[in-house]
């Protein structure tokens, strides 16, 4: 069967033995994953192929069922279908290939007869279009797609790769036709096709390109040699707001859920323009991304994505690797302080591109409606504006996306169709409110577990949690189940306050909502929180980000004097002397004096583990809770666990104690003498730790 009648088919939702004229709007799922998701092989022609001849067809049905109507080629062609007329005719007088067929087929000839009488009713219909040349029809027609599918709302978001360019390269080149406008709202304002750009005001680095510039970013030398990557801005805000940088204060960096490779890239260029040109570059490669990603094949593309910019030099990968299984203690990550997780989500936020334009079929006025979705939401939802403040201002948004059909049946019963994207752009369609919830909810198991074990890597100080969803169960309440948990509040972890903020995350003005927040501190945390909200007029995909911090002298809740008695360094650790004796915080004096220490085991050396005790491992010789962190009591101090160490403490316990009753034996008194008491205390350790 050839392309033309797949093609049809498909757009008039027939089967291609019984053609027929419906409109194709009655058939449920996308246009594209009808298309890409037909997994019986029912289809003859490259589904990439069908999919272009469709989409750029309906774009053209308007005039080319004028064309088809005035050159009355129905009429006098009976085999031929509405549908079919407007794919073969756009093939005939726009496709640069010309009709798909051998010129000997029944259906190309059916239409070269008629040469002379379309080719001039074409021109006709160009002319009444008020267009010179047919360059002129195809931008206005472009535009006017562009226009009524929404797509001309959102920028082409355009991130200049500082690991390769700059801006100021990228204005003399890639853009170098382009005007330059001061505000995003000006790029997606215009109807026509033209060519301006934006520097946004919030992320740096960042392009806000006309969506209506003709140009395709995908196809441009900066994009090839990946000087420049398409990100939606608001998928910029993450990397942005972790603010990592090169050295030992914020040290390495984990991106957790990393393919295909935005944000992995976003925070090794940040890395890189943190670290020039004050340094000469020397803390360039000192600290490292460690990028995991638990799917291999996804994996394979976030290689390529970090290596064509520029960062594999710094960026270990590990393909195939659950985040979740990677030990927090492992020595490699021990200067770990800050991670990225963007998890996977319902994807909610994603700004659809899968509109299909309407088709416009000649003869009897029929027109159908092509593809669905996006489109009609958008219009039954009302202006665009009002949209955004309505997801805002509700904590129902978990009822409440515009990527909802919400249809009504028996009296009172409704049921929600929604549009639900993973990781690899899959739409899945899920049928009933309970569904919905169901899904959000394991999503959010997931992504609050994630959350919690990036909370226990030891040096770690800051976390940027994400997503691109709009509902508050996959945001605010992971958000504030976090903040809640054990380990956050062992371990001191907060919300990044909006005063903390990198300037351009500060002066976003779309925050977390309040009402999905709990408690005294419910403002400060929304406020902390930034939201995104698609379709109001700001150009960006509905997502969500939040930053974690814990504060450089609070380690542990409930651990005494905030991490121990001892000085420690920005990470936490014990600063110590060359002979491994720490300092008092209270007195600034050393924790002890090796000179008055009257045996091995008081040694400071001995408990450090310079000289070390194999039964002691590597964790020392202290009881540790189920976090690593050393038990302490109220004054700071640790216990011994049982062990040599103990047993040694108690002979020498028993020692003292035998020579004080001899002492006492001896004067006759049957008193030990001061400093031999027994303070039941043999298993406790009134020393330091390592
Ligand atoms: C939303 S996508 C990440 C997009 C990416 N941050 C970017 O900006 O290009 C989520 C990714 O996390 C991966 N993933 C999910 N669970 C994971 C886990 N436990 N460990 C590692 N990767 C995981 C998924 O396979 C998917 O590729």
């Amino acid at each position: 069967m050839s392309l033309y009648h797949e093609t049809a088919a498909i757009l008039t939702g027939s089967s291609p033995s019984s053609p027929s004229t419906q409109p194709h709007s009655q058939i449920g799922g996308s246009f594209k994953s009808r298309i890409f998701g037909s997994k019986d092989g029912s289809l003859k022609s490259p589904p990439a192929q069908i999919y272009a001849l469709a989409l750029e067809s309906c774009k053209w049905s308007a005039v080319l069922k004028e064309v088809v109507e005035n050159a009355q080629l129905l009429q006098a062609e009976r085999k031929l279908t509405p549908a079919l007329s407007i794919l073969l005719v756009h093939d005939f007088l726009v496709s640069k290939g010309g009709i798909a067929l051998p010129a000997s087929h029944g259906l190309r000839a059916a239409i070269e007869r008629h040469k002379a009488r379309l080719t001039s009713e074409f021109t006709r219909a160009r002319l009444r279009r008020r267009c010179a040349t047919l360059a002129e029809l195809r931008d206005q027609i472009e535009a006017e797609y562009l226009v009524s599918s929404g797509i001309a709302a959102h920028p082409r978001w355009v991130r200049v790769n500082t690991l390769k360019s700059s801006v100021d390269e990228q204005l003399e080149t890639t853009f170098k036709d382009f005007e330059v406008v001061p505000a995003v709202s000006d790029v997606i304002s215009g109807t026509q096709m033209r060519k301006v750009i934006c520097l946004d005001g919030n992320v740096p680095n960042l392009i806000a390109v006309s969506p209506l510039s003709g140009v395709d970013c995908t196809k441009t030398e900066a994009y090839k040699a990946g000087k420049i990557i398409l990100q939606d801005k608001a998928s910029c805000f993450p990397a942005y707001l972790l603010d990592p940088r090169p050295t030992d204060e914020r040290g390495d960096v984990i991106d957790a859920c990393a393919a295909p490779g935005n944000k992995t890239t976003h925070l090794a260029a940040i890395l890189h323009e943190r670290s020039s040109p004050q340094d000469d570059g020397r803390t360039l490669g000192r600290n490292r991304v460690f990028a995991f990603e638990k799917d291999r094949f996804r994996a394979q593309t976030l290689e390529k994505m970090v290596k064509i910019a520029g960062s594999d030099g710094f960026t270990v990968i590990n393909r195939g690797v659950d985040f979740l299984k990677v030990d927090p203690k492992a020595e490699e990550y021990k200067n770990v302080g800050a991670l990225l997780l963007d998890p996977s989500c319902s994807g909610s936020g994603i700004v659809g591109r899968d509109e299909m334009p309407e088709l416009h079929l000649p003869s009897s006025a029929t027109t159908a409606k092509v593809g669905g979705g996006q489109k009609n939401d958008n219009k039954k939802g009302g202006n665009k504006q009002q949209q955004g403040k309505r997801k805002r201002d509700s904590e129902d948004d978990d009822e409440d996306s515009s990527s909802n059909s919400k249809k009504k049946l028996a009296a009172g019963q409704t049921t929600t169709t929604t549009e639900l994207i993973d990781d690899d752009g899959t739409t899945t369609l899920v049928s009933s409110d309970q569904e919905l919830k169901d899904r959000i909810s394991a999503l959010a198991g997931f992504q609050l577990t994630l959350l919690c074990h990036a909370f226990s890597f030891p040096a770690a100080k800051r976390i940027s949690y994400s997503t691109c969803s709009i509902y508050a169960g996959e945001n605010e309440h992971v958000v504030m189940k976090a903040l809640q948990s054990d380990i956050a509040k062992k371990r001191g972890w907060r919300i990044l306050k909006r005063e903390e903020q990198v300037a351009g995350m500060r002066e976003w003005p779309v925050r977390g909502a309040v009402e999905a927040c709990e408690g005294d501190d419910a403002e400060e945390i929304a406020d902390g929180c930034v939201r995104a909200y698609r379709d109001d007029g700001r150009g960006v995909m509905g997502f969500f980000v939040a930053g974690f911090v814990r504060d450089d002298d609070k380690t542990a809740e409930g651990e005494a004097d905030n991490g121990g008695p001892f000085v420690r360094d920005e990470l936490g650790r014990i600063v110590r002397d060359e002979n491994g004796i720490p300092t008092l915080k209270a007195t600034g004096e050393k924790a002890f004096d090796l000179d008055e220490m009257d045996d091995r085991e008081s040694s400071a050396e001995y408990y450090i583990g310079k000289v070390g005790d194999a039964h002691d491992g590597e964790e020392g010789p202290f009881v540790r809770d189920e976090e690593g962190r050393i038990v302490r009591d109220a004054q700071g101090m640790p216990s011994l666990k049982p062990g040599p160490m103990m047993e040694r403490r108690k002979k020498k316990k028993q020692k003292k104690k035998k020579a004080a009753a001899a002492a006492a034996a001896a004067d006759g008194s049957g008193v030990p003498a001061a400093g031999f008491e027994d303070d039941g205390a043999d298993d406790e350790w009134d020393g330091f730790e390592d």
